[in-house]
């Protein structure tokens, strides 16, 4: 294999350790295009949402690559409206109310004619909780429509309200599809993860979520019902929420997920060699090696080239693993790296994640 990465800056992470790295704007589709076209690749492997995907699927559609797991299933995905109603309007599985505004007066109109308060706001395309709001009342209403329209990916003015789901936890059910030794797509699920989101972000997962029995089979048959649609082969994120045994589906990625790092060191295979594997047709094993736990390192300061102090003191902590991304350029809150732990359990993992994220110090 050869694996060209493509990423929308220099030195991209990805760009350190693939066999060649090209730099374009991945949301312009005729840029995309033309990549595509001069470097013929098999295979194209989304790994973020910020892709033109509607260039994606015509390209798809000529035959002139593979995109995974579908093209259909990338463009669905990268908009909360294509995904949202696919999950609870054709395939009828519970989500939170909801309803798409392009204006404020829409998003008042909705919330005062059902969704009602608490709700949660979010531009129709963005990622990792970026211009999502809750809102507890009327008050708070226009900041959070204002905070939407600065923080989408594509100034687009759209944005769903979701009612808010009071859930006891919620878990990324990460489900691959492969192909078995009779040539035909199969599904595996690997142990459900737990995670905890601030800012509608992930700081924190662990795996195994001690779920009830009636619980993780709502939470699997969700899962199957998303991918069994989407379909393609690989690895895909579904996020449910759950509260006692009510389960309810909240959005899936296509690909690896955040909260999916922790496999790093749980599984026997991380989310990455299942992809990778489930991409590729060959055999993949989801079963668990050991409970762990994830903790996310975030920039703290706005700077280049950083450096980091701490890794030996973090490492020093028995079980523990750091992956420090290499991005060029950090953020306040860009998370830059994980640390990884296993425990005898996910509470001590979780523990110990913190504790090894902690001693990281991003530094000038
Ligand atoms: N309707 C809701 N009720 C309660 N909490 C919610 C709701 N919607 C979102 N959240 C919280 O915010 C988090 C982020 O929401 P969501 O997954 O929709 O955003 P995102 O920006 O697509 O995140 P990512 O790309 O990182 O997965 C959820 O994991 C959950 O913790
Ligand atoms: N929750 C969404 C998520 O995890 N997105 C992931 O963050 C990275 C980009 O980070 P950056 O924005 O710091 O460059 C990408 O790997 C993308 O898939
Ligand atoms: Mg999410």
């Amino acid at each position: 294999m050869e694996v060209i990465a493509v990423d929308r800056y220099d030195n991209a992470p990805g760009h350190q350790v693939a066999h060649r790295a090209q730099v374009i704007d991945m949301t312009d589709g005729n840029v995309l295009t033309r990549l595509i076209e001069s470097e013929r690749p098999h295979i194209v492997v989304p790994e973020i949402e910020a892709i033109a995907t509607e260039t994606l699927l015509e390209l798809e559609r000529a035959g002139t690559c593979r995109v995974i797991p579908t093209a259909r299933a990338a463009h669905l995905t990268m908009n909360r409206e294509g995904i949202r109603r696919l999950a609870a309007e054709t395939l009828k599985l519970p989500t939170s109310p909801y309803a798409f505004a392009d204006s404020f007066e829409q998003l008042q109109a909705a919330i005062d004619g059902g969704i009602g308060y608490p709700c949660v706001i979010k531009p129709v395309m963005s990622s990792s909780g970026k211009g999502q709001s809750k809102v507890d009342g009327p008050a708070e209403l226009k900041a959070a429509w204002d905070y939407a329209n600065a923080g989408g990916r594509v100034a687009k003015g759209r944005v769903i309200v979701e009612g808010f789901v009071d859930f006891d936890y919620e878990i990324t059910q990460l489900t691959v599809r492969a192909l078995g030794a009779d040539g035909k797509v199969q599904t595996h699920f690997c142990e459900p993860i737990g995670h905890v989101q601030v800012k509608g972000d992930y700081v924190e997962s662990w795996q195994p979520q001690a779920m009830s029995a009636a619980a993780l089979d709502k939470a699997r048959a969700i899962a199957q019902a998303v991918t069994d649609d989407l379909g393609g082969l690989g690895i895909f994120g579904v996020e449910c929420f759950v509260q006692g045994d009510r389960v309810w589906f909240s959005e899936v990625s296509p690909r690896p997920h955040d909260t999916g790092m922790v496999t790093m060191i749980t599984q026997r295979q991380s989310e990455f060699e299942l992809h990778a594997r489930a991409i590729l047709g060959l055999p993949v094993d989801t079963s668990l090696r050991t409970p762990g736990a994830s903790a996310v390192i975030y920039g703290g300061i706005e700077a280049a080239g950083i450096r980091y102090e701490g890794v030996a003191e973090a490492l020093a902590i028995p079980g523990t693993d750091l992956r420090l991304f290499g991005k060029p350029v950090a953020f306040e809150r860009r998370r830059m790296g994980v640390a990884l732990a296993e425990g005898r359990d996910t509470d001590e993992a979780r523990e110990k994640a913190k504790q090894a994220a902690a001693r990281v110090r991003p530094l000038r």
